[in-house]
């Protein structure tokens, strides 16, 4: 008898003219509230290993911030440059998200701050962290990588950072509310430990904040009212170093891990799993170029799903092809 499989499978649209977009390195991805992708991109500086000293401090402030354009958004049919804006702001981007009043949130490592940048306006809303100075208190960071505000609380949450290992939250103003998280001790990860926190994405339906604990090669998630840690996602193909994570209503999780180190097995490839049960249900890789340090993935309702590269310098866009696969039973 012959069945028919209803399969979805995660492709890259080969078709998309972003691939193509002359870019700087890409830190940071996100959609805005027309599904438009946003782009957030270092121009023309790079983070290598002179950007800092030992200390955390930015070595490179005789750059000046960056004079391009560090923020586009793009049409995601066509990859047309629909807006851009963000420029003589920004040092060393690496965060970005959107909130559901379509402000821009990102963070500067190089700066250790969070900006909050409403659509119209040419000063900044709301900035959090001291310029240049890294610390851990209530109102440093140490290389902040992301940040993400709750559609229904309107809280901020911070994750900071590469030189501090704790998510940070604070009320729609800026006031601090609460932090969690500490470094990872010797031997196995436990729950609440992180080795830098690089990413993060609201789980609304579940009440949940996952983050992509990069270092240890995994996603924990907390409830985001209260910090509670509520489970770990972790899986071999992982590798050792797990960059970035997407939610999309409906039970998605998207993620991208690092490229293998020497001799390691697991390819950099991005991941399609269910929430609910932290199965992964696909891989994917471009077709055209290849990932070369993938640092923020973001997916929309429709399955369609951006990773952003910050050594190749690129945007892909993959797509969800339904394929029906006949097999005789
Ligand atoms: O991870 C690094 N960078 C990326 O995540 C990024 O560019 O955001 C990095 C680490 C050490 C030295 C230089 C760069």
């Amino acid at each position: 008898e012959e069945v028919l499989d209803q399969d979805f499978h995660i492709e890259e649209a080969v078709d998309w003219p972003g691939v193509n977009l002359k870019l700087g390195q890409v830190s940071g991805l996100a959609l805005d509230p027309k599904n438009n992708l946003v782009i957030f991109h270092r121009g023309d500086h790079v983070w290598d290993r002179n950007s800092f000293d030992s200390s955390f401090v930015y070595q490179q402030r005789g750059l000046g911030p960056i004079e391009q354009n560090t923020i586009l958004v793009i049409d995601p049919s066509n990859a047309e440059v629909l807006d851009s804006t963000g420029k003589n702001l920004f040092y060393l981007p690496h965060g970005l998200s959107i909130d559901k009043d379509g402000n821009y949130w990102v963070t500067d490592v190089a700066l250790h701050q969070v900006f909050k940048l409403g659509v119209h306006d040419k000063e900044p809303l709301l900035i959090l962290g001291r310029s240049l100075q890294p610390g851990s208190d209530k109102n440093h960071f140490c290389q902040p990588t992301d940040v993400a505000v709750d559609p229904v609380t309107g809280n901020i949450y911070v994750s900071d950072g590469y030189c501090n290992s704790r998510i940070v939250v604070f009320s729609p103003n800026g006031m601090f509310i609460m932090q969690w998280g500490e470094e990872t001790s010797v031997g196995k990860a436990k729950p609440g430990q992180f080795r830098i926190p690089h990413s993060l994405t609201l789980v609304p339906e579940f009440g949940q904040l996952c983050v992509a604990d990069r270092g240890n090669g995994r996603i924990q998630c907390f409830r985001s009212e209260t910090g509670e840690f509520t489970r770990e996602i972790k899986h071999k193909l992982f590798g050792r170093e797990l960059f970035a994570v997407s939610y999309i209503p409906g039970g998605l999780l998207f993620a991208v891990n690092g490229v293998p180190y020497p001799g390691d097995i697991e390819p950099v490839q991005g991941f399609m799993m269910n929430f609910s049960t932290g199965e992964i249900m696909d891989t994917f890789i471009p077709v055209r170029k290849s990932f070369e340090m993938p640092h923020d993935v973001v997916a929309s309702e429709d399955k369609t799903v951006y990773v952003g590269d910050v050594h190749a310098k690129t945007v892909w866009k993959f797509t969800s092809t339904e394929k029906m696969e006949h097999r005789s039973v």
